[in-house]
């Protein structure tokens, strides 16, 4: 049967609360009630309803996410107009995201190379979300400082010239221990976001963590990986049960290695590179008009993804996920060592260290110093236990300092969207650099293997002066 044609002129009366509809991408759906859920929050939403939103849907999420997420009795027609917008092309390979040429990927050198590229290339809006972090930035900028309290003790003389950086997790092994820190909205860097995200790292010999709020579907990004490939999910728990219920339901058929829940954002932290950039835009759109949404008022895209996040999130709803699931649970967020034992105790198969790169409480201490703070006051969870980490992570002498004491997983959350700026040639790329800069630091320091990896290749000193003494640990637990 043909689909029911609609105009314009029939959408624009669909904008009540109780009767909306929305065309993505020439269909028209009827999406009443989903301002209240939708992951990016309501604004957007109501400023799009009764419209065309092909767009901004298209500026951040694959053509095929709506139809996965909206059941069929939903859709309402197409929408009989003559311009549809179209999704971003990559016209002549040039990325669409971007405001000026990047340089050629082989003039990239290092990591800071690779951020100096985005903060030059990208649209001013993207560089303000990736690259920020909340409040002053003390966080962000610690994670990377404290990689250099920690010195080096190389050992000579150990014949280094074959060398392997593999790594075992739960039962699988990877190539290398670097794996992508989960982030949203990486269509913001490039069409492909996720999908040459994890390609990129399949063919790099690791695996992705899709996020939860990805732009691709998760069954659009596991079929870009190769059959049987294993891969992570991270999950933010959804205070909406019904839309949580979907989401678990849908992973226990998908069979994630592990579900890693991000626990470290309860409620949307102050950024302040977003709001000064939604406010400056918001001031030039509505020059005529002062009247502020509540997107502007909390800055934009930074604090409304926070309706797709329970505020209520406790240990016990992780110890059900865990039990309902029958996954593996790692725990995302992890900023001391009490918690670290809590998640021990609930029976979670791994800790992921984290302050969310200095996006969540800033001032909290860098991930580096937690990693100690375990390794001091329980250093058993680092043998019963996966650990993950991220924040500040910028070098492979950085990866192999996290592994000296006891991490498996070394994660990276800001260089990889810069990484996508240049699609999956970029992620291949960055791999590479990272996994070039890890052998020569091991070489360097007189191992050949990730399992030589001991604290005596670190002097710890100067970062263990910062670390949490026990008796203010054990009066606080
Ligand atoms: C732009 C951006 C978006 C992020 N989105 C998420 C997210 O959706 N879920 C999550 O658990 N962490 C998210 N994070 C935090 C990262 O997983 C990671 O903790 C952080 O980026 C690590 O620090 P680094 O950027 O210094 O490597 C995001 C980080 C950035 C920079």
């Amino acid at each position: 049967m043909a689909e029911r044609k609609i105009t314009l002129e029939e959408l624009s009366q669909h904008v009540k609360d109780t009767d909306t509809w929305m065309a993505i991408n020439g269909t028209v759906w009827d999406i009443t009630g989903f301002a209240g859920i939708h992951p990016g929050g309501p604004d957007i939403i109501q400023e799009y309803s009764g419209r065309d939103a092909s767009e901004p849907y298209n500026s951040v999420h694959s053509l095929k996410l709506a139809e996965n997420n909206f059941e069929a009795s939903q859709r309402i027609g197409i929408l009989d107009a003559e311009f549809v917008a179209d999704k971003p092309r990559m016209e002549n390979t040039r990325n669409p995201r971007l405001e000026n040429d990047l340089p050629q990927i082989d003039e990239i050198i290092n990591l800071d190379d690779l951020e100096a590229a985005a903060e030059k290339c990208l649209n001013k809006r993207s560089w303000a979300y990736f690259s920020g972090a909340s409040n002053d930035s003390f966080t962000k900028a610690d994670n990377a400082d404290f990689y250099r309290k920690i010195f080096l003790r190389p050992r000579v003389a150990r014949a280094v010239q074959d060398i392997d950086t593999k790594t075992k997790i739960l039962d699988d092994v990877y190539d290398v221990p670097i794996f992508n820190a989960p982030a949203s909205l990486m269509m913001l860097a490039h069409p492909d976001a996720e999908m040459a995200l994890a390609k990129g790292f399949a063919a790099s010999g690791s695996t992705i963590i899709i996020p939860t709020l990805s732009s691709f579907s998760t069954e659009e990004i596991i079929e870009a990986l190769p059959a049987g490939h294993p891969f992570y999910f991270q999950l933010y728990v959804n205070p909406n049960k019904a839309a949580l219920k979907k989401m678990v339901d849908s992973l226990c058929k998908l069979r994630p290695k592990a579900i890693i829940v991000t626990a470290d954002l309860p409620v949307f932290s102050k950024r302040e590179a977003n709001e000064r950039y939604e406010k400056r835009i918001a001031k030039q759109k509505r020059a005529s008009e002062p009247r502020e949404t509540t997107a502007e008022k909390q800055g934009g895209q930074a604090r409304s993804a926070g309706v797709s996040i329970d505020p209520n999130l406790c240990w016990s709803n992780i110890k059900q996920l865990k039990e309902r699931t029958g996954i593996p649970v790692f725990v995302k967020g992890i900023q001391c060592a009490e918690d670290a034992l809590q998640a021990w105790k609930i029976g979670c198969k791994g800790i992921y260290i984290s302050n969310h790169g200095g996006r969540a409480a800033d001032t909290a201490q860098p991930t580096i110093l937690t990693l100690a703070e375990i390794r001091l006051h329980y250093p058993f969870i680092l043998e019963e236990m996966e650990v993950f980490i991220d924040g500040g992570v910028r070098r492979g002498s950085d990866v192999l300092k996290a592994i000296c004491l006891g991490a498996k997983g070394v994660c990276l959350g800001r260089p990889f969207f810069y990484a996508l700026m240049y699609g999956e040639e970029g992620v291949r790329y960055t791999m590479q650099l990272l996994k070039d800069e890890l052998e020569t630091a091991m070489q360097l320091c007189g191992i050949t293997s990730l399992s030589e990896a001991h604290t005596g290749l670190l002097n710890t000193r100067e970062l263990y002066r910062d670390v949490e003494s026990p008796q203010s640990l054990s009066s606080k637990l």
